[in-house]
């Protein structure tokens, strides 16, 4: 188990917007956590790395590797992030300095984890642009010459440099048209094979749900209704509002290695 959330809620002042949710992760898996927007499922990622916004509480427990990231201090939980848990968004431009090269960020990145060495910086640049399909000569552009699904894929292959044991995924398809949106999950799974990093999948979207995860986790108004196995959830929802969910969802054309109820055998 790589984490592990037990009994988390996150409250305001006047409301709790997360209640009492607990799920984990394994080692290695893809984990989808599927909800409507305003479910809850961003505030569950910014929870786990300490990035509530300040009015904003979580009590419970969130065990990263044995730790409670809840009980660390902010300095601690700013050193794992980033090392072993990374993150990438849906709004990967802003995770984009407007006036620094793309080269710069990657330097950068890797500064503020300690790497001093600019050689080394320099190799573990190229190879992670090179990983995610993008050319070294990328590297002296800014971010508003680069195109969406480029900047995409630089903002994982950042997320990934430092080779963490999580992946926080967070509707990282949603701003991207749907070939675009195809690839950049493809070039997870590929990255995920390669480097077997567990990815928590936060997403609305079931055509990649279907697609790419393992286990699934159904979030409504703050709570989580139901998780199981891809084929559980999928085939025999329990609950009637992940049923609707489903039902609602568009359908992808069915390839030829399809199981029961337009499932596709992912291979591992
Ligand atoms: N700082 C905040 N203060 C008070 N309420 C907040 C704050 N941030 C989010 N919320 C509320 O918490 C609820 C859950 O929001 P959250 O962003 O986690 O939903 P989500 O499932 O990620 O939605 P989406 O898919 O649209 O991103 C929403 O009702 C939202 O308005």
């Amino acid at each position: 188990m790589i984490l592990s959330i037990k009994q988390l809620s996150v409250r305001s002042r006047e409301r709790t917007l997360i209640h009492d949710v607990s799920l984990s992760v394994q080692k290695g898996e893809w984990f989808a956590l599927v909800g409507q927007s305003g479910s809850g499922k961003s505030l569950l990622s910014q929870a786990i790395g300490q990035m509530l916004p300040p009015n904003l509480q979580a009590d419970g427990q969130i065990l990263f590797q044995r730790q409670d990231l809840l009980k660390l201090p902010s300095s601690q939980a700013r050193s794992i992030r980033g090392r072993r848990l990374s993150y990438t968004f849906q709004d990967y431009q802003g995770s984009f300095t407007p006036f620094r090269t793309l080269g710069q960020h990657f330097d950068e990145y890797q500064k503020a984890h300690g790497e001093a060495s600019t050689g080394v910086r320099k190799k573990q640049t190229i190879e992670a642009l090179q990983s995610v399909g993008l050319e070294e000569h990328l590297l002296s552009r800014y971010p508003f010459q680069l195109s969406g699904g480029q900047l995409q894929r630089a903002s994982i292959a950042i997320a990934l440099l430092l080779s963490p044991d999580l992946l926080i995924a967070d509707e990282v398809t949603t701003a991207l048209d749907s070939v675009s949106g195809h690839r950049i999950l493809q070039l997870l799974a590929d990255k995920q094979r390669q480097t077997g990093c567990a990815i928590l999948f936060i997403t609305h979207d079931w055509r990649h749900v279907r697609r790419y995860a393992q286990r699934i986790a159904v979030m409504k108004e703050g709570e989580i209704v139901e998780s199981g196995s891809r084929h559980h959830i999928l085939d025999q929802p329990q609950h009637d509002y992940t049923r609707q969910l489903i039902q609602a969802a568009p359908v992808l054309p069915v390839p030829k290695n399809t199981l029961s109820a337009g499932l596709m055998e992912v291979e591992q």
